[in-house]
């Protein structure tokens, strides 16, 4: 369809690719190509049969390297969103790039040294790419009052709550969020006296600049985090709540139309909003 935004979903039958799968579906102004699943379960099935909203004609496939050369063909630049596993993105970003694909990568685990190689490679293919750790608008605005907060408040830690089929700890937002509070040139909770963890990871992991970073799995959970700072005589807690996947779709969308008109790799919604 002319004019649209061909667009690749990577991890269609996971919890996040069946939610992008709709939303995709129901933009005008894209058009759904691809849906590329692993589980041999779903293999030459219609999608929108598999997520249950309805034929699509995109049937389910596993085979990477065809839907990205596929892509490359298409007349307008073609998107490809990740919402994979850690395991699987990094390669998954790379081949994409190597064929003109513009990845949006919400999937989440990739390391710093990870992140500025596949920079390093979409610059030189002049290619755009983002990774966002988290599509939801309320992290972005939690993570702007934690930025503010951290001009008066000196300690602060950092609880992500997460459903307990969550492959990477810490979350990609807390590790964001961490180096968001880093990158502002203070170092944070000094301790007043020698710690001592009589079990191993008692207070937590420490990011950069001393910040705590606690991670929580349970079954009920959907995807949660709190920024606690304390200061003499006051706590004040930011927190944000994901009850239900559609909160990241707008920024998914927003993505997908951001990305093409990139040539480099961004990091972070809150540097497209
Ligand atoms: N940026 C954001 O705002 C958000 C990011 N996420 C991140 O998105 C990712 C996916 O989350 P979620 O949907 O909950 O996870 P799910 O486990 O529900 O879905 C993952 C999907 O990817 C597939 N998959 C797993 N391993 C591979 C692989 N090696 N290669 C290709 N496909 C693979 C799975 O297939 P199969 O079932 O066959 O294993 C499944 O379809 C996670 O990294 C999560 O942290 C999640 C929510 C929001
Ligand atoms: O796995 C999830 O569910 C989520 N992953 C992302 C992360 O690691 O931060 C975003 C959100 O927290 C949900």
């Amino acid at each position: 369809m002319a004019g649209r935004i061909p667009v690749v979903v990577n991890g269609a039958t996971g919890k996040m690719g069946r939610e992008i799968i709709k939303a995709v579906s129901q933009s005008p102004d894209m058009n759904l190509i691809g849906a590329l699943a692993k589980n041999p379960k779903y293999l030459g099935e219609d999608i929108g049969e598999v997520i249950g909203c309805g034929a699509l004609e995109v049937p389910v496939t596993n085979e990477y390297e065809s839907m990205m050369a596929m892509l490359s063909q298409e007349k307008e630049l073609g998107v490809v969103v990740d919402v994979t596993h850690p395991d699987a993105v990094y390669n998954n970003v790379r081949s994409a790039i190597a064929y003109g694909v513009r990845p949006v990568v919400g999937t989440t685990g990739l390391s710093a040294g990870q992140i500025q190689e596949l920079a390093e490679f979409a610059d030189k293919a002049s290619t755009g790419c983002l990774i966002v750790p988290n599509f939801s608008i309320g992290v972005v605005l939690m993570q702007q009052a934690a930025i503010q907060a951290s001009q008066y408040f000196d300690h602060v830690e950092i609880i992500e709550l997460h459903h307990n089929q969550k492959a990477d700890a810490p979350s990609g937002t807390a590790v964001q969020t961490a180096q968001m509070l880093a990158e502002l040139g203070k170092t944070y909770n000094e301790p007043l006296v020698h710690e001592t963890e009589k079990i191993t990871g008692a207070r937590g992991a420490q990011a950069e600049e001393g910040i705590r970073i606690h991670s929580i799995r349970l079954p009920g959970l959907v995807a949660h985090q709190e920024i606690i700072f304390g200061a003499a005589g006051q706590i004040y807690t930011l927190r944000h709540d994901a009850t239900d996947r559609t909160c990241y779709m707008p920024g998914v969308l927003l993505s997908i139309r951001k990305v093409i008109s990139l040539k480099s790799l961004v990091y972070g919604l809150e540097k497209i909003i």
